[in-house]
């Protein structure tokens, strides 16, 4: 064998169609190119209307475009592995190295045992000699009965593993298994045999947890109860350890007669007044354990609803370890992430493209990131060993021998490594095993041991390797991408930053790679900007980007149609469902606007010195009723949050402004529809894209009436107060263009006609601001003569410089206004009209529950506007003291400008109590 041409026992193939994506990469970037020079050499001129928001737009395009730069890292190089595991065989078969699993759990109540006790199982029946193979649970609540079940599992297993190998089962995990199968698979005795011992023990299990107590009987079987006699809580116990079946014992055999893998539960000791390090210190006690007991050079750590899927992973990962040429660099073996619980749109999103394509390109680059789960690790790259080109595998390294004591003695010298004070002083979470302090402790380990010269391999087989249970709530989703993404921004401000720290350690494309994912939380700031001000543009009619007629539409429209292809070109390629890549860009757009900037604000916080992140961990089961809305692929909103609100509000402002819009099109004809799609197509797009994408949320809000729609509290508390305010107060001051009110210039008599409706109040202004010639000023004013549509005269000023006020219509019909001027100069006015009657109706609100809320809504808006009038009157007399006091005394200037800040401040005054008063009233129609 040895002399006999060398085979390799994996080979590694470089994508197909990568010239083709290189040459579709380089010309969207000509594209975004294009797009930043048109950003720059349009910028308006100071004074311009828009001004500032074009400058936010071209940040945010730079940022995009410099984001797109990074992705390429991840798609520029992609890479496929294969394994030959027979070839494996042949040399190794007697010399397979000794694999250690880390299963973790953290809470019974959100990670059932069942659950738990279904992935040991599935990994204690790898295709693998058991002897060499030990399972280690890592138990973070400490809780009895999760170690009932795993004592359960224990007993099961020597019915399940030779059930497994004799038929050859797959998936190995009992649930699924059984789950799999149609009814005709399930005639045979064994299998009924089997599958009644595993419905009995799942009885048994599901038994205690509802009753929450261990059964006396089961008590007396088992001694090791008796060390949860000093167990306070969850957060307050000494450690324990308990060896439930050693290989090393000649009695622990299955049915069959063949020894059992290791079996070991382990809840490490917990204080109070010690810090934990959440999933870092659990798998780091479990290495110091584990190194007493089995020692294994191989370690698979999986999250405990992670069930193996393919009982052959173990023998792929080793032809990637023991080859003889190319394992020496090798410190890790990642499989994707993949969930057995999705449902075919995967209504909140999935990890597809990052497993289908950017870990590809990672792993053409040097190695993809560990991902906490289904990953194989070298002992000693784990441990913190450095790189070196003969640091081939120990694959002999020494078991440690049975030593004299018994099982109880070794139970209790090794729960001394796994207490709270046995890593003071030393490089725990530091130098050596995981490292601490980081919510995404396992992309920063996987980071530093790449930074030591390591390479990492990413491995995805036909039959996935792993399946476990993805969030099934739309907040859990956020939380969850909270918890990543602010973890990835701290790696990039830490000690062991992808940009100091890795610099010249890491291959350039794959410390790129590093930064697009550590960058992922910054995101929100341009995302943000995005789905607010383009909207809120459109609203006031300014464009903010190239006309269609314009040749810089091109390169927009290139830059949008190409990305929106690529994305669901590699979306669909990955397996997703068309339908699955709308509900991602949705996805996309909400953890950009909620997870990402309570992320990015979190991790700004810490950088100045407070807040403290934590580990929430993801619930695995859900009520029944939110599991069937999640197979319906209804989206469950779930709990009030500060991040739906957020969601819920930008979703409303766009609303607002698409409706505005379309009202200011169909119903006051103001502009025409063609000249607003000449001009203002993508931001009519843009907008027009996030209501659609939006749909589910507005039916959250006001439509759906299950329990999985938006919490009223939410609604109320984007109803009640400050947001509506905002959102209104926005709006409105955005929508407003000077263009309410009229200046003219008058020379003897002028005249405006208006149709009032009955019972309208007519608010009407003018202001004379300034007379022919700026050298002449006269204190001589104009008349004016308001008749009603019979010619009834209703107001009649004389020689009047400025007048404000308001009448009530009696009649329905056209109203007259006609202005007299009697100086012998034309003069400049300004006049101001305003008729409002403000109904809301019925047609906003099917629920009872929203009419008071739009009633006052309604009475804002009013408010809102007459605060507007006032504006522009006041607006009108500055300029007219502007004018006046060119060349005079500059104590007037200062006059206008405390007006205009008397102005601002009784704006704000109104507001404040106009949120004041609807405050109260809400809380008194609240039902
Ligand atoms: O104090 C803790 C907290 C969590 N866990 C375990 O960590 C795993 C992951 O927790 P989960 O809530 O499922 O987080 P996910 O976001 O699904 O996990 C991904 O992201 C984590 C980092 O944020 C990694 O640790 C995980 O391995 C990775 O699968 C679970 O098995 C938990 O039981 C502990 O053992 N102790
Ligand atoms: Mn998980």
């Amino acid at each position: 064998m040895g002399k006999a041409k060398y085979e390799a026992l994996f080979e590694t193939k470089k994508a197909k169609g990568r010239i083709l994506y290189r040459l579709f990469a380089t010309s969207l970037l000509c594209g975004i190119i294009l797009i930043w020079s048109y950003r720059l050499y349009n910028i308006p001129k100071p004074g311009e209307n828009g001004r500032l928001g074009w400058i936010g737009m071209f940040g945010a395009e730079l940022w995009f475009g410099f984001y797109w730069l990074l992705t390429q890292s991840l798609r520029w190089n992609r890479t496929h592995r294969h394994t030959f595991r027979d070839r494996l065989l042949q040399r190794y078969e007697n010399e397979l190295p000794r694999v250690d699993v880390f299963v973790c759990t953290a809470d019974p109540a959100i990670e059932p045992p069942i659950m738990v006790i279904n992935t040991v199982l599935s990994v204690m029946s790898y295709n693998y000699p058991p002897q060499k193979l030990s399972v280690y649970l890592s138990d973070d609540a400490g809780s009895v009965i999760t170690f009932y079940a795993l004592l359960e599992a224990s007993r099961f297993s020597k019915h399940w593993l030779p059930y497994c190998k004799k038929f050859n089962v797959e998936p190995r995990s009992p649930a699924a298994y059984f789950t799999s199968l149609s009814m005709s698979d399930q005639s045979d005795a064994d299998f009924s045999e089997i599958k009644r011992l595993y419905d009995d023990m799942a009885n048994r299990i599901e038994g205690v947890c509802r009753a929450g107590v261990i059964p006396d009987k089961a008590i007396l079987e088992h001694t090791g109860f008796s060390k949860w006699d000093s167990y306070s809580s969850k957060g307050n116990h000494a450690s324990i350890l308990q060896v439930l079946s050693d290989s090393r014992d000649e009695e622990t055999k299955d049915v069959d007669g063949v020894i059992l893998p290791t079996l070991v539960y382990l809840a490490r000791e917990k204080r109070p007044q010690h810090f934990h390090n959440f999933k870092a210190g659990a798998m780091n006690a479990l290495i110091r354990v584990s190194s007493e007991i089995s020692n294994g050079p191989i370690i698979l750590n999986v999250d405990c609803d992670m069930y193996s899927n393919n009982s052959n992973s173990i023998q792929d990962t080793l032809c990637f370890f023991m080859d003889e040429e190319k394992s020496h660099e090798i410190a890790f073996v990642q499989f994707p992430q993949s969930f057995e619980n999705t449902t075919k749109n995967e209504l909140y999103g999935s990890l597809r493209v990052i497993d289908g394509v950017e870990f590809h390109g990672m792993d053409g680059n040097g190695g993809p990131l560990y991902t906490g789960t289904g990953c194989f690790h070298r002992r000693d790259t784990l441990c913190g060993r450095e790189f070196s080109k003969d640091a081939r595998i120990d694959l002999k390294s020494a078991r440690p021998g049975k030593m004299e004591e018994n099982v109880h003695e070794l139970e209790e010298r090794l729960e001394i490594l796994a207490s709270c004070t046995y890593e003071e002083n030393t490089q725990w979470g530091n130098e050596i095993g995981l490292k601490y302090g980081c919510p995404v402790e396992d992309v920063l380990t996987g980071l530093t041991i790449q930074c030591k010269g390591w390479k990492s391999v990413y491995y995805k087989p036909e039959r996935k390797g792993f399946l476990g249970v993805t969030a099934t709530t739309l907040d859990q989703t956020l939380v969850q991408h909270k918890r990543w993404s602010e973890g990835d921004l701290m790696i990039l401000f830490s000690k062991y930053s992808p940009v100091w720290y890795g610099l010249g350690k890491l291959n350039p494309g794959l410390l790129l790679g590093y930064l697009t994912y550590c960058l992922w939380s910054p995101n929100c700031v341009a995302t943000l900007y995005y789905s607010i001000v383009p909207s809120l543009y459109l609203l006031k009619g300014i464009s903010l980007f190239p006309q269609v007629s314009s040749k810089w539409f091109l390169p927009f429209a290139y830059v949008i149609i190409a990305e929106l292809i690529c994305s669901s070109a590699e979306f669909l390629w990955s397996g997703g469902t068309i339908l699955g890549w709308w509900n991602e860009l949705r996805m996309w757009l909400y953890k950009r606007t909620s997870s990402y900037i309570f992320a990015f604000l979190d991790v700004m916080l810490k950088l100045f010195g407070s807040s403290n992140s934590t580990f929430i961990v993801t619930p695995k089961v859900s009520d029944e009723d939110v599991l069937l809305r999640y197979k319906q692929e209804k989206m469950e909103f779930g709990n009030a949050s500060p991040m739906l609100t957020i969601l819920s509000t930008l979703a409303m402002l766009n609303l607002f402004c698409l409706v505005g819009l379309v009202k200011e099109l169909i119903i006051t004809r103001e502009v025409g529809l063609k000249y607003a799609f000449d001009t203002m197509a993508l931001q009519i797009l843009l907008c027009g894209f996030l209501v659609l994408i939006n749909l589910p949320l507005y039916n959250g809000l006001f439509f759906r009436q299950d329990k999985g729609k938006i919490p009223s509290s939410t609604v109320m508390r984007i109803g009640s107060s400050e947001v509506w305010i905002l959102i209104a107060l926005l709006v409105v001051a955005w929508s407003s263009r000077g263009a309410l009110g009229i200046r003219f210039v008058i020379d003897r008599e002028e005249c405006f006609s208006h149709k009032v409706e009955m019972g309208e109040t007519v608010h009407f202004s003018f202001v004379v601001i300034k007379s022919e010639g700026s050298w002449h000023y006269s204190e001589e004013g104009v008349d004016l003569v308001v008749k009603g549509p019979s010619g009834e005269q209703i107001h009649d000023f004389r020689d009047k410089i400025s007048e404000k006020t308001e009448f009530v219509a009696h009649h329905e019909g056209v109203y007259r206004f006609c202005f007299t001027n009697k100086s012998p100069y034309h003069e400049t006015i300004d006049f101001d009209l305003h008729a409002a009657h403000f109904v809301y109706h019925d047609e906003h609100a099917k629920d009872e529950h929203f009419k008071p809320l739009f009633e006052h809504i309604g009475k804002l808006e009013e408010a809102l506007y007459n605060i507007q009038f006032e504006q522009h009157w006041l607006e009108a007399q500055t300029d007219r003291q502007a004018i006046v006091n060119e060349g005079m005394s500059k104590r007037a200037v200062y006059k206008a400008l405390f007006e205009s800040s008397a102005l601002i401040c009784v704006s704000i005054l109104q507001v404040f109590l106009l949120k004041h008063l609807f405050e109260r009233k809400l809380g008194q129609s609240r039902v």
